[in-house]
């Protein structure tokens, strides 16, 4: 069992890692908040799987519990899917004064996160994250949202939860290609800030083994992003790093409605590229690329660029939060663990592809 402080500018709250804690999560709350009736959101394939355990769990620690489940996918970090999100919660009876279990991957999080920000004006919330993207990354930090036609988490907040509540053992049921999308969120993390654990990274051969090293690599990844959030909550610096791979990364998945790219795939490419990019530059030493792109092969995710009409990526990218009216923010890496901020002409856009 691992605890683990947050202590952001606007909240402090700790994550607990521990293998079969869904179990006690009645009574892990119980013994943190007032026990009522909570809502818990989730997605229909969690719900399958561990709908009934989370239910018994929080019942026995003197819960009343709802349960709402969305259709897994991307498509459901959505306004259509919010609006009815907001009407089901009211619906369940939810008041600030309740507490909301966003229980799930990246797209529960992000979506229940955004609706808990912004129900009644704020009501609070914890996150049960049971992907491997979703311990590592998505569910601390309180980075919220929801995409857009336009482009990828365009509308959201940020908005910490109460708590994070972490079982590793979640992650065996999870598919394969999920499993990779984590890692791929994992091996950005490494990127920017440890190399120690790119090369753990490396060590692992496949989701049978991870069980092995899951703690180790969930508690290295949270702890590089607690310590970047800590210092920079609203990503005005710092925490642009985190954002490594995310420029291409959110254009490619927006250039293909959001479908035929996963958020850690698109990632994925876009940590190579930009890299490639950046040797070229000669910001970045030589053969930085090729690592990542061993890496990525080994873990079976992609890595080159898809065809795409270069016009409309490049009008994706200039959409993207981190830029400012005149420059585009590129998160880099000098090489494996040291990530840093460029700022570029938004003339020179065209130099990215
Ligand atoms: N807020 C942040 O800081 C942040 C960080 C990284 C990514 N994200 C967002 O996260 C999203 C991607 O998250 P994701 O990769 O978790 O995808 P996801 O939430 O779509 O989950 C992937 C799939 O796994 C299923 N699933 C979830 N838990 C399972 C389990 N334990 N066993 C079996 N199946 C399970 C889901 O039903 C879904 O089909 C993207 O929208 C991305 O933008 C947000
Ligand atoms: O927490 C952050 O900050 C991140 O950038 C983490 C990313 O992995 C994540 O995909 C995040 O949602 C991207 O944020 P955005 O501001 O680029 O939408
Ligand atoms: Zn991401």
């Amino acid at each position: 069992m691992a605890v683990l402080d947050v202590n952001a500018a606007s909240k402090k709250y700790s994550i607990q890692v521990e293998k079969g804690l869904l179990d006690r999560l009645g009574a892990l709350l119980a013994a943190k908040f007032r026990p009522g009736s909570t809502v818990v959101v989730t997605d229909s394939n969690v719900e399958e799987l561990y709908g009934e355990r989370i239910r018994n769990s929080l019942e026995s620690g003197g819960w009343q519990v709802s349960l709402i489940a969305v259709r897994p996918g991307e498509k459901s970090k959505s306004a259509e899917t919010l609006l009815r999100l907001y009407e089901a919660l009211i619906e369940a009876g939810m008041t600030r004064s309740n507490l909301l279990i966003a229980f799930g991957g990246g797209v529960v999080g992000d979506l229940a996160g955004f609706a808990a920000s912004t129900l009644y004006r704020g009501i609070p919330y914890i996150q049960v994250p049971t992907t491997l993207l979703a311990q590592i990354d998505s569910s601390i930090g309180g980075k919220t949202a929801i995409d857009l036609p336009q482009g990828k988490n365009l509308v959201g907040s940020f908005y910490h939860p109460e708590a994070v509540y972490i079982d590793p053992e979640l992650l065996k049921t999870l598919q394969p290609k999920f499993f990779r999308d984590g890692l791929s969120e994992a091996i950005k993390s490494a990127c920017i800030r440890n190399e120690e654990l790119f090369e753990l990274i490396a060590e692992v051969q496949g989701q049978e083994d991870f069980a092995v090293l899951s703690e180790k690599i969930i508690l290295a990844c949270l702890t590089i992003k607690r310590d970047i959030v800590e210092r920079d909550e609203r990503d005005t610096g710092d925490r642009l790093l985190l954002n490594f791979g995310h420029t291409l990364g959110h254009a490619v998945e927006k250039y293909f409605g959001f479908e035929s790219f996963s958020h850690g795939e698109a990632v994925a490419i876009g940590m190579y590229n930009i890299t490639l990019k950046s040797e070229q530059w000669g910001l970045t030493a030589k053969g930085t690329a090729e690592r990542i792109k061993s890496l990525l092969v080994k873990h079976q995710l992609p890595y080159e660029m898809p065809l795409m009409d270069k016009e409309i990526v490049l009008k994706a990218i200039g959409v993207d939060k981190k830029n400012t009216d005149k420059k585009l923010r590129l998160c880099l890496i000098r090489s494996i663990g040291e990530g840093f901020i460029r700022d570029c002409d938004k003339e020179r856009i065209g130099d990215l592809l």
